[in-house]
């Protein structure tokens, strides 16, 4: 593509855009290694992402570039520090080509100075702060993953513009392996970063989302076969990479009429770190904005389960976020729209490994996710390790390498990728998962419970939607309603009731959240009507048949254990801080069945008259065995085993 590009229009619009500094917007993107699209037009502040203009006032569809805040999450309801920053969108009137070698021609190479550089928060701080999130929050059950951001702060003196416009050059020629290299600039609002994720694109009707977790940042003098192996090897890499992934899908599952399914994994090669990632792809007819809304935003820059993840990033964060974890949505017109199809195209990167400048201060926010085994002085140095990359071109930092010539083409030497022992080591991941979601899936449903109906319970997990999903696969008629609006006329016209995982600790008295879930699944005990209870609900379902409950002494938050469920050996993954425990060696109790780890006494499944419950979760990725026990569980619910 780049041989039939005449840079000459484009970079005549640039300079245009760059004498009128702040008057116009100037939008700069390069995108997967593609040319450098220049971008300006009108900007329009909206409040919500269904008024994004993606239709101008004779109704013909137009290409809108929306720079969407992290406080838009406020649409669906969740927490966060608020800041008023702006749903940005920029209505694109005009647009142009620069190949990249013309680019980095037309671009300035300057030095910037910058004064007061550091990070808000001191390393040592950082550090405390992921012991808490370990000890408070994943010990407290409220979720297993969360992503608690810092920032770097510097001034500049010199012309804002300018400055964005050299470090946009430096990310261009420097970083490898970005998905958008951008610069975003409005009146008196500047984004220029290199993103390395996107978040979700929707193109013909095809919904892709790409989790990236998991971070090597290499050692002096670059990766290594040897030190990459290491890296992949690693526990924490590992499951932090499944957690994800298992919370994407919980979204694709939100927006896909086939749920999603999943390819990878892959490494992400970046200049300083390199990641792992998977890509999710299903189908919908959803409008963009739409699909947006309900993937707003991704775990990896906030963490599951994701509406408690805001609560907790506001618990732990001091300031609001600014863009930082949102996304850049481009909404492209599409050439041919079939009747009931959406007009636009989506891409959206999400807005990670960015520089922020507003009124001569200088931001670069970046975090780091925590899981229950993290090395609080590892995640501080993946903080840094993750900063770098744009850190590096904005010269707040030396590069690694010694006086590397910055016009010199990217490391030549092939992707690790590319090493078949590497290729081997990532695939072998795979093995652990759930073919369900590894396969591709239709919609078609036959399953064996045809013909009833099942109303599942969200109790603020959204893990719900990919079990609807697999109820819908085993022939179910199946809908989420959620736990605070869910009527007793609903739950008595349920064939089955599947009340569903959440955060937080069962046995709390003062959660309206609790009280409401321990309604539901006492009074469809006492009903004797079909109840199938998930995780948090199982616990609730465990204390009310009077087995104890308690923190187990390292939470189980995103780990697969291969259990005994009433006999059948099942490959499970866990979400759980708390468990019902058994003295060991018990099977039943006056009220029920019980499946428990006979060393342990940690209850994984109980059964009795028109119930049925699960610790572990059936619809995560990391249960091999995930449909075989769905299906045993529900058909024990609907017809109970005499006890
Ligand atoms: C949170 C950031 O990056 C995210 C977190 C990652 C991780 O914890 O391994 C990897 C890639 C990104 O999804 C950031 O850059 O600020
Ligand atoms: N996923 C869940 O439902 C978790 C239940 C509960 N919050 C726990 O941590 O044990």
């Amino acid at each position: 593509m780049t041989d039939d590009v005449s840079s000459a229009t484009g970079i005549a619009l640039l300079e245009r855009l760059r004498a009128a500094a702040s008057d116009q917007p100037l939008v700069l993107l390069a995108r997967e290694g593609g040319d450098v699209e220049v971008l300006t037009g009108a900007v329009v502040d909206v409040d919500a992402l269904a008024d994004i203009p993606l239709l101008d006032a004779s109704g013909t569809p137009q290409e809108v570039l929306a720079l969407v805040p992290y406080r838009q999450v406020r649409e669906r309801g969740f927490e966060c520090h608020d800041d008023g920053a702006p749903l940005r969108c920029v209505v694109v009137g005009e647009r142009a080509l620069i190949t990249r070698e013309d680019a980095l021609g037309a671009l300035p190479t300057r030095e910037i100075a910058l004064t007061g550089a550091g990070f808000d928060i001191p390393d040592a701080e950082y550090a405390d702060i992921v012991r808490r999130v370990i000890a408070d929050e994943i010990g407290r059950g409220e979720g297993a993953n969360f992503v608690i951001r810092r920032d770097f702060t510097a001034r500049i003196d010199s012309s804002e513009l300018e400055a964005a416009l050299t470090w946009f050059r430096a990310l261009l020629s420097q970083e490898r392996g970005a998905y958008w290299t951008f610069l975003i600039a409005t009146d008196g609002h500047i984004a220029v970063g290199a993103s390395p994720e996107a978040h979700v694109s929707a193109r013909d009707g095809v919904v892709t989302m790409n989790p990236i977790s998991g971070t090597f940042r290499h050692p002096v003098g670059g990766a290594t076969a040897e030190t990459l192996t290491e890296f992949l090897e690693s526990t924490k890499e590992t499951e932090e990479l499944f957690m994800v992934v298992d919370e994407e899908l919980k979204m694709m599952s939100a927006v896909c009429s086939d749920g999603g399914r999943i390819t990878g994994p892959r490494l992400k090669e970046m200049s300083r770190l390199t990641h792992t990632e998977y890509v999710l792809e299903g189908h919908s007819t959803l409008d963009p904005r739409a699909i947006l809304r309900e993937t707003m935003f991704a775990p990896t820059v906030t963490g599951s389960p994701m509406q408690n993840a805001c609560t907790v990033i506001t618990r732990h964060e001091r300031g609001p976020r600014g863009y930082y974890s949102g996304v850049a949505a481009l909404f492209t017109p599409r050439e041919h729209v079939a009747d009931g199809e959406s007009t636009h195209d989506l891409d959206a990167p999400i807005l990670i490994r960015t520089a922020y400048l507003v009124d001569g201060t200088l931001r670069v926010p970046v975090g780091a996710t925590l899981v229950r085994h993290s090395d609080p002085m590892g995640e501080v140095s993946e903080t840094h390790g993750k900063a770098a990359g744009v850190l590096g071109a904005i010269g707040a930092i030396a590069r690694d390498e010694p006086a590397v010539d910055p016009d010199a083409p990217a490391l030549d030497r092939p992707p690790l990728a590319e090493d078949p022992a590497i290729a081997q080591l990532l695939a072998s991941r795979n093995a652990r998962l759930a073919a369900f979601w590894l396969e591709p899936q239709g919609s078609g449903v036959e399953g064996p419970f045809i013909g009833l109906s099942a109303v599942v319970v969200d109790a603020e997990d959204r893990f719900t939607t990919m079990l609807t999903h697999q109820l819908r696969h085993l022939g179910l008629d199946a809908r989420i309603v959620p736990w605070n609006e869910v009527t007793e006329e609903q739950l008595d016209a349920a064939d089955i009731v599947v009340a569903g995982p959440g955060p937080g600790d069962p046995r709390d008295a003062n959660s309206a959240r609790m009280e409401r879930m321990r309604e539901i699944v006492a009074r469809r005990v006492e009903q004797r009507r079909p109840l199938l209870a998930v995780c948090l609900s199982h616990q609730i379902l465990a204390h009310l048949l009077g087995i104890e409950l308690a923190p187990l002494a390292h939470p189980h938050q995103g780990l697969q254990l291969e259990v005994d469920v009433f006999g059948q050996k099942a490959s499970i993954g866990f979400y759980n801080t708390f468990t019902a425990h058994v003295e060991p060696g018990t099977t039943s109790t006056s009220r029920a069945s019980v499946s428990a780890d006979t060393r342990s006494g940690d209850v994984y499944a109980l059964r009795g008259p028109g119930f049925a419950s699960v610790q572990g979760h059936l619809e995560s990725i990391l249960s091999r065995d995930g449909m075989r026990t769905l299906q045993q569980l529900i058909a024990d619910a609907l017809h109970p085993a005499e006890a």
